[in-house]
């Protein structure tokens, strides 16, 4: 059996040499077993293989005894080296060593070539994209490759033969799981995407059962979905876009059927989306046929856009402008058309083309004047109205640019270029002026509007414009009438204040300028005898005298009234303007013609010198004005220059003005009594009443002193009416008590006098103090008569009807004329002191006041001297046939306490 053994058999001594070899010797080796024989057994080993042989033979004889498996290179007899799976056993009690061994040749190569074949298999699953693994029928890992290894985290190769579960624990909440058992035990390839939650990522995996159980392919499609998911948004995105358009849009296909639309196309042209499929596009055109040239033009990639009627389900048309383009989509011909319905836009034109229409007629019948400029000024339309304004026909009007037109024009400045974001100039209301064609000027008001562009340069210019040719006359003489004196032509005080002012500015300095107050000493004297005309007439001759002697670089106004101001250049001051202040004086001087007469006027002049008196104008004007009152105070007919000290009186009267308001309230007046006697038998015939102002800090102050300020200030009239009503009571009372009837005389005021109710009042006072109206006299002073002498003289007799008494006071000092008192119903004249004291020593004061009370006797006037100081004068008076007299030679004012006194004197009220 050894011999024919098909393995190969040898028995070794300890030392390796070869005691016996069985007959596969000769098949395997090519040796006879016989040859073998004393041989070492690496001899028959090539010799890179010895040292591992004596190595396995060493450790046979040193405690391992076996060795089944040891491959190992043999060298047949023939040289081919063979290799043979030997089993080698030692046996210490035969101290031989066992060895079988057969050609493993063949088996080695066929591994090797399995080893090479899932080496390529190992790699072609390594490389494809896919993660890929397998697992038997008990869930076993039977393969694995580095990308599913990598996915879930674990080493590939060392997992094979564990069960899955146990690697991959994850997978038992995956939704994954079902998929695998249900493919295991369905046995049919299964295809999904799942989250693997984990990685949070998604994963595609395909599964195909064999029959060890399931292989598994799977890659991450996240990315993939993503974009998917970025798509199906896109799309629906531009799907809502194309729903939501204003505008209906369908796509046709080659053979120009409808097969996609929009929801606008469907709610514009009424039919459903299902209708609308499979429509021909001619549908729903309205009389316009689908040319070739439109589809050759497509088709040639040019967009077409078409004006056509587009029709509706329900028959009605509409107007649409239609944008047609074509597109290829996987190589079939589309059209694509934008359709827009512009019915709206249609009545809009219609309406813009109505509107224009109107607007020409508008323009074509306006009287305004219309014209439109374009951006180099040149005429490019006007209106029969700026025809008929600038004397141009239209045709000749279309060849002017504005700068031929217009001789003045605010548009000049406004055409240039303007800032940037400047869309826009309007002008409105601008004044310009016309040149008519011929050559005349028409004013006119001009509204302009100067479109620009982006870069603010002009575009065209429109304007409309009104003649205002007469408006503008009006203005001027308006502006005349402003600034001047309607009567003297002179300036008046608005236009005095401006040149006044630009003298001032252009006094250069070292210089000076005057400014002269002049104020007429006797117009109003003329003006009430000679009548307004004559007073006109006077006023316009001193203007023409004042302006002979004024150079005309100076100025001269008229503030009103009697009031002229004349403003000069004074290089030398002072002494050039006491100069033209004497030049004034002597031309007002002169005597004037009125009304057949000569008169002398005179004037009182005040002058203030700029900068030395005062630096600005209205400073200047004060100052004057207050040297004016100084010149006339000191006796008139002169001029008089401003000095500080007159201001230091100005803001006395000033001072005592504030006091005097409160003064009736406080009972700071009283009244005197000045006795008045009959110079026949002299008897005391009456009192007159004189008010005295206790002052809390002054002292008493003298009615010269507050009268004047009383009438300025109107507090005349309060005061005036407590005067009355205090004479009145008094006087009543003082008959009352000392039995006999007397005469009371009250000063009035004009002021007073010039009061509508002024009457009633007087009646009122008379019958509430019970005073007979007889004992009543008022004294009224010349000037208060002649204030308006036609009022004065209708006031008078309604006083009369009261049963008063009426007096002329100061007579003498204003203007001496008996005539103008006939129109009064005058009682009493009361000759003024100085009158009476004109003593010349040669008799004529006597035959004068005996003459004058000759004629008041005439006139059925009585005359009562006022200011008798002395006997003389009392002798005089009487001889003079005067009635009564009144002065401090006979009695002064009294209190009435002494008045009182006087009355209960045993001599009763004589003198
Ligand atoms: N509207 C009113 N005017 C009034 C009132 N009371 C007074 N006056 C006026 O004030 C002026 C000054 O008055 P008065 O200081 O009281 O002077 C009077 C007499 O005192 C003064 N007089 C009288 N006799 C003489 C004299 O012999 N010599 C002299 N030198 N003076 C004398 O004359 C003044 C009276 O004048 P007249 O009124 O003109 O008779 C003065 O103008 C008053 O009118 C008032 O209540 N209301």
């Amino acid at each position: 059996m050894i011999d024919n053994a098909l393995d190969l058999m040898l028995v070794l001594g300890p030392d390796g040499v070869i005691l016996r070899a069985n007959g596969a010797a000769q098949v395997l080796l090519g040796y006879a077993p016989g040859e073998l024989l004393g041989q070492h057994y690496t001899a028959l080993l090539p010799r890179e293989q010895h040292a591992e042989a004596l190595e396995v033979q060493a450790s046979l004889q040193n405690g391992h005894p076996e060795r089944p498996d040891f491959p190992m290179q043999v060298r047949r007899r023939d040289g081919q080296v063979i290799l043979m799976a030997a089993a080698v056993r030692w046996s210490a009690a035969h101290q031989r060593i066992f060895l079988s061994a057969r050609d493993a040749t063949e088996r080695q190569r066929a591994r090797q070539a399995l080893v090479r074949s899932e080496m390529a298999l190992n790699s072609m699953l390594a490389s494809i994209g896919d993660a890929f693994f397998a697992v038997d029928g008990d869930w076993r890992l039977t393969y694995a490759n580095q990308k599913a290894g990598d996915f879930v985290g674990i080493d590939a190769a060392a997992a094979i033969g564990r069960p899955l579960m146990e690697l991959v624990p994850d997978l038992l909440q995956s939704t994954a799981l079902p998929r695998y058992r249900r493919a295991m035990e369905t046995r049919e390839a299964d295809t999904f995407e799942t989250l693997w939650e984990p990685r949070q990522v998604w994963v595609e995996t395909r599964i195909y059962p064999n029959d060890d159980g399931l292989s598994v392919y799977f890659h991450e499609v996240t990315a993939k979905r993503a974009a998917e998911q970025a798509l199906r948004k896109s799309e629906q995105r531009f799907r809502k876009l194309l729903n939501q358009a204003g505008d209906s849009i369908m796509i046709v296909d080659e053979a120009l059927r409808i097969v996609s639309v929009n929801d606008q196309a469907c709610a514009r042209f009424g039919y459903s989306r299902e209708e609308f499929a499979g429509m021909q596009a001619a549908d729903i055109n309205f009389g316009y046929p689908e040319t070739q040239a439109l589809l050759d033009g497509l088709r040639a990639g040019q967009a077409q856009l078409l004006r056509l009627l587009k029709r509706c389900k329900d028959g009605t048309t509409f107007p649409a402008e239609v944008q047609v383009s074509r597109f290829d989509d996987e190589g079939e011909e589309f059209f694509l058309a934008v359709i827009r319905d512009v019915s709206e836009r249609e009545r809009a034109e219609q309406q813009l083309r109505a509107s224009e229409q109107r607007l020409r007629e508008v323009i074509e019948m306006t009287p305004a004047g219309y014209l439109l400029a374009d951006r180099e000024g040149v005429l490019q339309d006007v209106n029969p109205a700026l025809c008929a304004l600038s004397g141009y026909p239209r045709a000749m009007l279309l060849a002017l640019r504005l700068d031929d037109l217009f001789v003045s024009s605010p548009l000049a400045p406004e055409i240039g270029t303007h800032g940037p974001g400047e869309v826009a100039t309007v002008l409105q209301g601008a004044e310009a002026v016309l040149r008519h064609r011929h050559g005349h000027h028409i004013h006119v008001l001009l509204n302009a509007s100067i479109k620009r562009d982006a870069d603010g340069q002009p575009l065209a210019l429109t304007g409309l414009m009104t003649d205002i040719t007469g408006r503008k006359a009006a203005e001027s003489r308006l502006h005349e009438l402003a600034t001047h004196d309607t009567l003297t032509g002179l300036p008046n005080r608005a236009l005095l204040g401006e040149r006044v002012q630009q003298m001032l500015d252009a006094c250069p300095p070292g210089n000076s300028v005057a400014v002269m107050f002049l104020d007429l000493d006797r117009f109003k004297e003329v003006n009430d005898s000679f009548g307004h005309e004559m007073g006109d007439a006077l006023l316009c001759e001193v203007a023409a005298r004042l302006r002979r002697v004024i150079r005309p670089t100076d100025i001269i106004a008229r503030l009103g009234g009697d009031e002229f101001v004349v403003a000069a250049h004074c290089a030398s001051g002072q002494p050039a303007a006491a100069r033209i202040a004497d030049k004034l004086l002597d031309v007002l001087t002169a005597p004037i013609k009125v009304g057949g007469s000569d008169v002398i006027v005179g004037a009182s002049i005040g002058i203030s010198m700029y900068p030395q008196d005062a630096q600005t104008r209205e400073l200047l004007f004060q100052t004057a004005d207050t040297a004016m009152y100084r010149a006339k105070d000191a006796g008139r007919n002169r001029y008089r220059l401003f000095e500080p000290a007159m201001t230091v009186a100005t803001q006395e009267r000033m001072a005592l003005e504030v006091s005097l308001r409160p003064a009736l309230a406080r009972g700071e007046f009283e009244l005197h009594y000045q006795p008045r006697y009959a110079l026949d038998g002299m008897r005391l015939f009456g009192v007159e009443a004189l008010i005295r102002w206790n002052h809390p800090q002054r002292g008493q102050v003298s009615p010269q002193q507050f009268i004047g300020i009383a009438e300025e200030t109107g507090l005349i009239v309060e005061i005036g009416r407590w005067v009355m009503e205090e004479a009145c009571a008094r006087t009543r009372r003082l008959m009352d008590e000392h039995g006999h009837s007397m005469v009371v005389s009250v000063n009035v005021s004009a002021r007073q006098l010039a009061q509508a109710g002024f009457a009633d009042e007087v009646r009122a006072v008379l019958a509430r103090t019970g005073l007979p109206p007889g004992c009543l006299e008022l004294e009224l002073t010349e000037s208060a008569l002649i204030e308006d002498i036609e009022r004065t003289a209708s006031m008078l007799r309604e006083l009369k009807l009261l049963g008063i008494r009426l007096a002329v006071d100061d007579f003498g000092t204003g203007y001496s004329g008996l005539a103008y008192l006939r129109r009064f119903p005058i009682d009493v004249l009361k000759l003024d002191r100085s009158f009476v004291l004109q003593d010349d020593g040669n008799g004529s004061t006597f035959d004068f006041v005996k003459a004058f009370v000759d004629l008041a006797h005439a006139l059925g006037m009585a005359v009562v001297a006022e200011g008798v100081e002395t006997g003389d004068v009392l002798d005089f008076l009487r001889a003079a046939r005067c009635d009564q007299a009144q002065g401090y030679y006979l009695a002064r004012p009294m209190a009435l306490d002494k008045l009182e006194a006087l009355l209960a004197a045993p001599s009763g009220s004589g003198a």
